[in-house]
């Protein structure tokens, strides 16, 4: 039985998460939750219900307003980036499930590691910004760094004991997501409710539209180089339509291991919490008579730049990830305020891309108060954007 702090309670991993806890009793006991506020009904349902020792609502006034809700319960509350990092701290704690979405996520990954608490890392754009502090860190600490995202989670089981000099390559695959076989003319003026339609998986809106654009390979690619500690030129992306491999590992004999299951969340995430046990059955098994055919195809990158870009800024290195996730995450928060098209969230992370190049030079080494400075730089970019 694990002490679980759980970050992002009241979104898609955070309630699959929650519900893989109750279907194996046995597997984890929530000491602290926390969400952002903009579902205060279920996330004060939560509390009642799980009675952890803290709970965190980011926003000021979502905290007053749960305060004055749970007042008979004796949870400790508490708001903002001092009480996520409150929470990841807690004496009690052993595992801290990452599942809140974006950047944000950061800092409280950071702090959960230096106090020696393992990951079960769902929020990947954590490692895509600070990939190699993170994964240094967690060596020294000796944290383990569990995936939760279905490919690395797929990849982290094909690669259980194998020596790392066996391994050729990474296979991630990737559904195409709703547009796949459209080319860029057809995607000019796909609407929101469009992009939010994801084929396989029902997610938060954030990865959802990252799916789309397949940005959501590109941040996976970069995630997998940090995880699994392997040089850019290993990490390949296939197209697998069905969603039931995956991931994939190459062998330098040529032999692939594939982890296969059915497109359901609740397995990689009980895979993590579990490490290095197995827990019970949380979702459908895999039918493999009544299983669609498997296929697979190559990414039409010209149609889909995303996978592209991540690859140079991945290539780039230093903080070019980092930048690439923070004009993303810009770009998708537009697109889904319906400020900007489908297209134009390519057009914004290449513009912010090639504006960095222009105006730093190549850092090799970063703290995580310079992966902080991006995200400002990105904000000033994006307002100089806006005034032209
Ligand atoms: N959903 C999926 O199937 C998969 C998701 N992932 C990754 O997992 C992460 C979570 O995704 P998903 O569950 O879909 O996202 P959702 O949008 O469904 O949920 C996000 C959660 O994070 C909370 N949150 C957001 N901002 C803050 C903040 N500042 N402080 C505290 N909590 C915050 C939200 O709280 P509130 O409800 O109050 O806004 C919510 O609980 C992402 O990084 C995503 O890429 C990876 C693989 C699959
Ligand atoms: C479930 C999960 O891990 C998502 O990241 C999923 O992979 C998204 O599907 P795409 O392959 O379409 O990006
Ligand atoms: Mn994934």
């Amino acid at each position: 039985m694990k002490n679980i702090v759980l970050l992002g309670s009241t979104g898609s991993i955070g309630t699959q998460t929650l519900d893989v806890i109750e279907k194996n009793p046995g597997l984890g006991r929530i000491c602290a939750l926390a969400a952002r506020g903009s579902q205060l009904d279920l996330f004060a349902e939560q509390i009642r219900k799980y009675r952890p020792s803290i709970a965190v609502v980011y926003e000021e006034e979502a905290y007053w307003k749960l305060k004055q809700r749970l007042s008979d319960v004796p949870t400790r509350l508490l708001w903002g980036m001092q009480g996520l990092l409150e929470a990841v701290s807690m004496e009690e704690a052993e595992l801290v499930v990452t599942a809140l979405v974006g950047m944000i996520g950061l800092e409280p990954t950071v702090r959960a590691i230096q106090c020696g608490k393992d990951i079960a890392l769902a929020n990947k754009e954590t490692l895509v910004c600070a990939g190699e502090l993170i994964m240094k860190l967690a060596r020294q600490k000796r944290v383990a760094m569990l995936p939760v995202d279905s490919e690395h989670g797929a990849i982290f089981q094909c690669l259980d004991q194998k020596p790392a000099a066996a391994v050729s390559s990474i296979i991630l695959t990737a559904s195409g997501g709703p547009f796949r076989g459209k080319k860029q003319e057809d995607l000019r003026a796909i609407t929101r409710e469009e992009a939010l339609r994801h084929p396989n998986w029902v997610m938060g809106q954030k990865i959802t539209i990252d799916s789309a654009t397949l940005f959501n390979k590109g941040l996976e690619m970069i995630e997998a180089r940090w995880l699994f500690d392997k040089r850019p030129e290993q990490i390949q992306v296939v197209v697998h339509p069905q969603s039931i491999v995956h991931s994939m590992v190459e062998f330098t004999d040529g032999s692939i291991l594939a982890q296969m299951g059915t497109p359901d969340m609740r397995l990689p995430i009980e895979a993590a919490i579990a490490y290095p046990s197995r827990g019970g059955q949380v979702a459908p098994p895999l039918e493999l008579i009544h299983c669609p055919p498997l296929t697979f195809e190559a990414v039409d990158e010209e149609t889909f730049p995303a996978v592209a870009l991540a690859r140079h800024a991945m290539k780039r290195g230093g903080l070019f990830p980092a930048v690439l996730n923070a004009a993303n995450e810009k770009a998708v928060a537009e697109f889904l305020q319906l400020r900007i098209g489908f297209l134009d969230i390519y057009r914004r992370v290449e513009e912010a891309l090639s504006a960095f190049e222009r105006c730093t030079v190549r850092r090799d080494a970063y703290t995580l108060e310079d992966v902080l400075d991006v995200v400002s730089w990105v904000e000033s970019f994006w307002k100089a954007g806006d005034s032209h």
